[in-house]
């Protein structure tokens, strides 16, 4: 596990909530992505993900561009960055955004809405990248087969050192 492993959430059970919608997919199967997304890691971790419609949750999920709200860090347009997550804490912690200028698919052209989400997920639980180019949480997208495992024992071993 390349890098530094930052302090997790204290408790197991997380709520999330998809704030907006992509029209780059259908709703169904951006819910899909993001559940999926967050399966990889808690099928791995005693985790449990509660999906709320309203209120605050612990990972706000969102779709955005450019500068936006009261976020630290901002979206590029097409291409670079696809997405941006925080570290487990109060507030903006574990919050996980979409760059909108991207065209997000289900298993199309474009870049899978579910690889992304799980790598950003990996952020949101405490992860930083790793030099495992085989592992989920590389710096650089590779469009991993999604049918595939994309969790690499490097990503196994960093999540389990964080929630064993
Ligand atoms: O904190 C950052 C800063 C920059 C990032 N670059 S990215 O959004 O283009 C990105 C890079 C790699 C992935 C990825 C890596 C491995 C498998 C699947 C996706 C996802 C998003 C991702 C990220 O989490
Ligand atoms: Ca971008
Ligand atoms: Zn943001």
């Amino acid at each position: 596990q390349y890098g530094f492993t930052l302090p997790g959430w204290k408790k197991h059970n997380l709520t999330y909530r998809i704030v907006n919608y992509t029209p780059d997919m259908a709703r169904a199967d951006v819910d899909e992505a993001i559940q999926k997304g967050l399966e990889v890691w808690s099928k791995v971790t005693p985790l449990i993900f509660t999906k709320i419609s309203k209120g605050i949750a612990d990972i706000m999920i969102a779709f955005k561009t450019r500068v936006h709200g009261s976020c630290p860090r901002y979206f590029d347009g097409p291409l670079g960055v696809l997405g941006h997550a925080f570290p487990p804490g109060l507030g903006l912690g574990g919050d996980t955004h979409f760059d909108e200028d991207e065209n997000w698919t289900k298993d199309g052209v474009g870049f899978s809405l579910f690889l992304v989400a799980a790598h950003e997920f990996g952020h949101s639980l405490g992860l930083s990248h790793s030099s495992d180019q085989t592992a989920l949480m590389f710096p650089n997208y590779v469009s991993l087969d999604p049918s595939k495992y994309p969790l690499s024992q490097d990503d196994i071993n960093g999540i389990q050192s964080i929630y064993g």
